[in-house]
């Protein structure tokens, strides 16, 4: 079988967005003094799809949910001249081909990210050549079905935090995420409103619901070390990317300071790059995005990596590209679910562009055995709600 084509194919949403509300998500930029609409750069309301033609009359189906047009020019220009002709079961050697022939730019980011498009359509293609789903491929079902969390409770009046808490309770869900408001900036007032939002939503759903909270890389190191303690009495699963990526030290501090795990990850690439986390016991739940890190092939060996250091895995997103994986791991006790499709932050237009990703049922979500690949399509359903750039 060889690869006769890349198509490559921008969607920028034009549909209705729920507008963000202020401190709804603190993030890197709160540190500046002029942020703006500090959470407007974290919106991604574009994606990358990728689909692999084969001379068999196969089509793989990969994403990008970065940059998007960056994404399509990279992957156009420099990784599908490397690709065409060849063999889609080479893909260890062509994720180095493609790795290596852009090292001097691509090994992080954007670059890395495009290289995971290509990677995942790949794995799509071997699916279906083979007529098995693509944890199969991986190594098969580790576990039943996969436990899920409800990811959003963006910061937003307790109230309705608390109705939007107590709603996915209804839903089975036993583990939920929520999102900080406030950082450095914001003084004791925001400290106080960080700790009264967790307050509001374990006064919902009680001690024995995990509580995950996100703080999207908005605080820093002085403030996470005063936040920290203060959080212990909430006993949350853990702290998620307390400080900016780059501050790896400073992660490794915040992991051994209290009982809070931190996690991270999802703004890390390649094994390489958890290798440094991982050695450095700089988090305690890595959470990689397989559509960044280097796709299926650099997401499995971080897998491995992390089985041997005892740090379980649970993807950023969930999505069809990280489910397969977290069902072939035993290292990934659970998945990321997204349970409001309102377009947001824009992580919600999966749902818009492809169909086939399984709904939660009790908090749980199962891949079928039967069908071949990742099991997406295209949904062309709403193809008139996007921008669609050739
Ligand atoms: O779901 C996550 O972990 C994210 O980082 C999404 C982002 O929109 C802010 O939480
Ligand atoms: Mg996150």
């Amino acid at each position: 079988m060889k690869i006769t084509n890349v198509r490559t194919r921008v969607f920028e949403w034009k549909g209705h967005t729920v507008p963000p509300t202020a401190h709804f998500c603190s993030n890197a930029m709160d540190e500046l003094w002029d942020k703006g609409d500090s959470m407007g750069t974290f919106r991604f309301h574009g994606w990358t799809v990728v689909e692999i033609e084969t001379d068999n009359g196969l089509v793989g189906l990969g994403n990008v949910a970065l940059a998007p047009r960056i994404a399509k020019a990279i992957i156009d220009q420099y990784l599908t001249p490397l690709l065409i002709g060849q063999d889609p079961f080479d893909y260890e050697y062509l994720w180095q081909r493609m790795y290596r022939s852009t090292h001097a730019w691509g090994r992080k980011g954007i670059g890395m990210a495009a290289i995971s498009g290509v990677d995942i359509a790949i794995w799509d293609i071997m699916g279906k050549a083979v007529g098995k789903p693509v944890f199969k491929l991986l190594g098969g079902r580790t576990k039943e079905k996969i436990p899920c969390y409800a990811s959003k409770l963006y910061r937003t009046d307790l109230k309705d935090m608390q109705e939007e808490a107590q709603s996915y309770l209804d839903q089975g869900f036993t583990a939920m995420k929520m999102r900080f408001g406030y950082g450095p900036r914001d003084g004791v007032e925001g400290v106080r409103a960080n700790l009264d939002s967790v307050a509001a939503v374990r006064e919902v759903i009680g001690e024995d619901v995990d509580l995950m909270l996100e703080c999207y890389m908005g605080w820093n190191l002085d403030y996470a070390k005063r936040m920290l303690p203060k959080l212990e009495r909430f006993q949350p699963r853990w702290l998620e990317e307390p400080v900016i990526a780059d501050d790896i030290d400073g992660y490794a501090e915040l992991n051994q300071l209290t009982s809070i795990p931190i996690s991270g990850g999802e703004h890390e690439f390649t094994h390489y790059g958890f290798r440094q986390l991982l050695e450095k016991r700089a988090v305690s739940v890595i959470q990689y995005d397989t559509n960044r890190v280097g796709g299926i092939t650099a997401a499995r060996k971080i897998n491995a990596l992390a089985e041997s250091f005892s740090v379980p895995v649970i993807p950023h997103a969930g999505q069809m590209h990280n489910y397969h994986l977290t069902m072939a791991s035993l290292a990934s006790p659970m998945s990321e679910y997204f349970p409001v499709h309102d377009v947001e932050i824009g992580n919600e237009l999966f749902y818009y562009i492809f169909k086939g990703d399984p709904e939660p049922v009790n908090g749980f979500i199962d891949l079928d055995e039967e069908t071949p690949g990742l099991g997406l399509e295209l949904n062309s359903d709403y193809f008139d709600q996007f921008n669609i750039i050739e």
